[in-house]
């Protein structure tokens, strides 16, 4: 049996949802992770101090007995976002992102951003203040493919504004392509990017050969082959612009499982087994801290945890289920297609 303790990792992009989905799903990751950053596309979405202040409450309150979690909050950033109140918000330490969507680029996204230049005043007041920007990072043009949507927003939305407010510190969210990889590499400063575990585990393969399998779409959608290789290349190789944003996004089977099936993967209950497989299989468990626990809080300018999880490698299959039940219906887990081995103590 071999055996690994790091620190108690965090979760820097994560979908909670609200009432009896956020009650069926907060367990699994509050047993595992500290904190997480909670993205705000609710319906209606998180875009002020106050709803944010409400919505934390509630996430608080659904946690189960004898639990510790911190809920790291975010801003829906539309085009009426009041700068003064996104500044009241990170002053008085609610607030620790505000996150573009443009509009229409994923779940609950109509009411992102479609003119960026009218958003530019609070982006402004968020590099003066130093507020992070979490951004999903795809174009929404009808006429990019949907696989290059990546690629086209770095090129035409993510480096004019990078160029336009250099001190604003940004967040490349669930990176799917090489191009991301790259360019955040390429980036002198202001710039890291999360990494979904899903991704670091399947291409579009998984989707798509074999007949349509829902469970396995999301947005970003999953890439080629040569893509998931350079993810897991960042995701392993220490360099702290790159951490672990699960983006685990549960949605009730039969809105995955229909003529227009929503986008999103359960993964919080199995993150932490699919990561360390993944590090093992790279030679590089040792690095597993750094991209769970260390440079995610670094990044976020916050301290990491003093608690530490163990995980150990079991010469049994760790067991977990295939579908919760959540109350708002069963939510399918994610299904990495090899066997776990790796179990949290
Ligand atoms: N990732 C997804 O496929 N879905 C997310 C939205 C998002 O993070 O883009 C969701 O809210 O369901
Ligand atoms: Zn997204
Ligand atoms: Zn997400």
């Amino acid at each position: 049996m071999r055996s690994l303790t790091i620190r108690r990792p965090d979760d820097w992009h994560l979908h909670l949802r609200d009432g009896l989905m956020l009650r069926g799903v907060i367990g699994d990751s509050s047993r595992h992770f500290a904190r997480a950053i909670i993205m705000p596309n609710l319906v209606p979405p998180v875009v002020t101090t106050a709803d944010a202040e409400d919505y934390r409450s509630r996430i608080l309150d659904a946690l189960p007995q004898g639990h510790r979690f911190e809920p790291l909050m975010t801003l829906y950033l539309t085009e009426q976002t009041d700068p003064d109140d996104v500044e009241r918000g990170k002053e008085s330490g609610l607030i620790h992102a505000v996150k573009l969507y443009p509009a229409g680029a994923t779940t609950n996204s109509h009411g992102g951003v479609r003119d960026i230049d009218k958003a530019m005043p609070v982006l402004e007041r968020m590099a003066k203040i130093g507020l992070n920007l979490c951004v999903h990072g795809e174009v929404t043009t009808p006429e990019v493919d949907i696989f290059d949507r990546e690629a086209v927003f770095i090129d035409t939305v993510l480096d004019p504004l990078r160029r336009r407010l250099p001190e604003l510190k940004i967040t490349m969210e669930h990176v799917t392509t090489s191009d991301g990889i790259d360019y955040i590499r390429a980036a002198d400063k202001n710039l890291a990017g999360s990494l979904t575990t899903h991704h670091l585990i399947i291409n579009r393969n998984a989707i798509l050969v074999g007949g349509i399998k829902p469970h396995y779409y999301c947005l970003p959608v999953a890439k080629r082959e040569s893509h998931r290789l350079a993810l897991r290349a960042a995701a392993v190789s220490g360099d702290s612009r790159f951490f672990l944003g699960t983006d685990s996004a549960p949605h009730v089977d039969p809105l995955k499982e229909c003529a227009c099936g929503c986008a999103g993967i359960y993964t919080s209950i199995n993150t932490m087994s699919c990561l360390a497989h993944v590090f093992e299989e790279e030679g590089a468990l040792d690095k597993l801290e750094a991209f769970a626990s260390l440079n995610g809080p670094a990044w976020y300018g916050l301290q990491p945890n003093d608690e530490t999880i163990t995980l150990t490698k079991r010469e049994e299959p760790v067991a977990y289920p295939e579908k919760i039940d959540t109350g708002a219906g069963p939510v399918t887990v994610f299904d990495p297609m090899f066997p776990l081995h790796w179990a949290v103590e």
